[in-house]
């Protein structure tokens, strides 16, 4: 299957579980891969057909702006099942940093697989 991806998409988000970080935005980076099978669009050379990557970064953008969760495993849960139904990728792997949150790591987070591939 083909797949469209996103790359250090940076959006600023209050998550935590700390009480400071309830008080505070810190940036998030995610990186995408999304499942669409390309042919469609490539023939007709319509934008309808692809899975168009700047209203997944919108959408994004605006979900993580909205909600305020304590772990990434809240927001990342979410986010994709919203992804999923939104713009009916068949599958996505979506990994999220929280860069230097912990002094000892360039970054931390976590990655998911969603749908079917
Ligand atoms: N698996 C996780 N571990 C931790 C999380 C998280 O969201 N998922 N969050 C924290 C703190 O909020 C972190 O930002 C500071 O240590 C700790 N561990």
């Amino acid at each position: 299957m083909d797949k469209v991806f996103i790359d250090g998409l940076k959006v600023d988000a209050v998550i935590g579980v700390y009480e400071w970080e309830k008080q505070v935005r810190q940036p998030l980076v995610f990186d995408l891969e999304m499942a669409w099978d390309i042919r469609q669009a490539a023939a007709t050379d319509d934008l309808t057909f692809a899975l168009n990557y700047q209203a997944v970064t919108e959408y994004i953008e605006g979900f993580v702006q909205q909600q305020h969760f304590q772990l990434l495993e809240s927001l990342l849960e979410r986010l994709s099942a919203g992804l999923l139904q939104e713009f009916g990728m068949p599958w996505l792997s979506i990994r999220v940093e929280k860069p230097a949150v912990v002094p000892q790591a360039r970054a931390v987070g976590l990655k998911i697989e969603r749908g079917v591939f």
